[in-house]
């Protein structure tokens, strides 16, 4: 059986390199997408201290109790705001993760062409900067987004946009989560986040503050990804799979309890979608002989309603 190997990439090699680095940059991601499904990110330019300051904001915001934060619950179907212990589920189970989280969307000025195809993001005032804070975070994020989607237009034989036209005032969702410390009342099925795929294109996550998350390998052995501080995590979801008729597969990943020290887990992963209306269509060089046409086109909003009613998030 070969050992699976995380290729790390530096993004600077695409963003300042020369036609050759970007190719091998555009290279290797796609062939870490397709080996594993996931790669390790450095010099994407995020400033350390921005990261830093979410986390600490999250800290605080989950650190206030129920009462308060269930002032913000129960919005959108979960879709902004905050969602508490044991609501969201993997697509085949019915336990809930021993999570609680809050999603940010995007923000667009009202009057907007967009401005009604998304909810309303909501800011908890017990922490005053977190608005300013996971919007910047959020801003850069989609820009790492972008160049890594670009990169992928070489690999495939796109135009350079298409991708970013996809993604821009798109529905992406930064998800922070909080994994509590495990407790005896807690159900021993249960698990800090069951065995899914990702609903989005790619999602984008930085290096959370413990370990745990695991991805299946294609052999179907679970491996530990574990990246750094200042890393970023990049795996491919449902959606980039869909559009690449399988060629790059939507990798299933976990994040499995502690067994060492029963600490608290914050993670922040940002999920890259497209704007509502966008078209998933399969990609042209993605359809051969050997690999015929998989799936029909759909709306990027109707794929991501189906799901959601998958995983508990909304009803039908
Ligand atoms: O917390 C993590 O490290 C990953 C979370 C995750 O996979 C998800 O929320 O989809
Ligand atoms: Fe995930």
């Amino acid at each position: 059986m070969s050992k699976t190997i995380i290729r790390t990439l530096n993004l600077k090699d695409f963003t300042h390199g020369k036609a050759e680095e970007r190719r091998r940059f555009a290279e290797e991601f796609a062939a870490g997408l397709m080996d594993c499904g996931f790669i390790i990110l450095e010099g994407h330019g995020i400033d350390p201290s921005l990261i830093n300051q979410n986390y600490t904001n999250i800290e605080n915001l989950f650190g206030l109790d129920l009462e308060s934060k269930n002032k913000y619950g129960q919005i959108s179907g979960g879709q902004r705001g905050y969602t508490g212990f044991g609501k969201e589920h993997a697509k085949n189970r019915t336990v809930g993760d021993l999570k609680e989280f809050w999603h940010v969307g995007q923000e667009l000025p009202k009057g907007h062409a967009l401005y009604e195809d998304y909810p309303e993001n909501v800011w908890p005032e017990e922490i005053p900067n977190f608005r300013k804070d996971s919007l910047s975070f959020y801003r850069e994020l989609e820009r790492v987004a972008r160049n890594m989607l670009e990169a992928l237009t070489i690999h495939f034989d796109l135009r350079q946009n298409f991708f970013s036209d996809m993604i821009h005032e798109g529905n992406s969702v930064l998800r922070m989560i909080h994994y509590p410390p495990l407790e005896p009342h807690m159900d021993p099925e249960a698990v800090r986040a069951a065995e899914h795929e990702d609903i989005n294109l790619i999602t984008l996550l930085c290096s959370a503050t413990a370990s745990g998350l695991e991805l299946l390998t294609r052999d179907g052995e679970w491996l530990p990804v574990e990246a750094e501080e200042n890393q970023i995590i990049v795996d491919a979801g449902d959606m980039l799979s869909r559009i690449t008729n399988e060629v790059i597969p939507a990798t299933t990943h976990r994040v499995v309890n502690p067994k060492g020290e029963n600490t608290s887990r914050y993670s922040m992963p940002f999920f890259v979608h497209p704007y509502s209306s966008c078209v998933l269509d399969v990609i042209p060089s993605c359809v051969t002989e050997e690999n015929p046409q998989k799936y029909p086109a759909i709306t990027a909003g109707g794929f991501l309603h189906q799901r959601l009613v998958e995983i508990g998030l909304i009803k039908k």
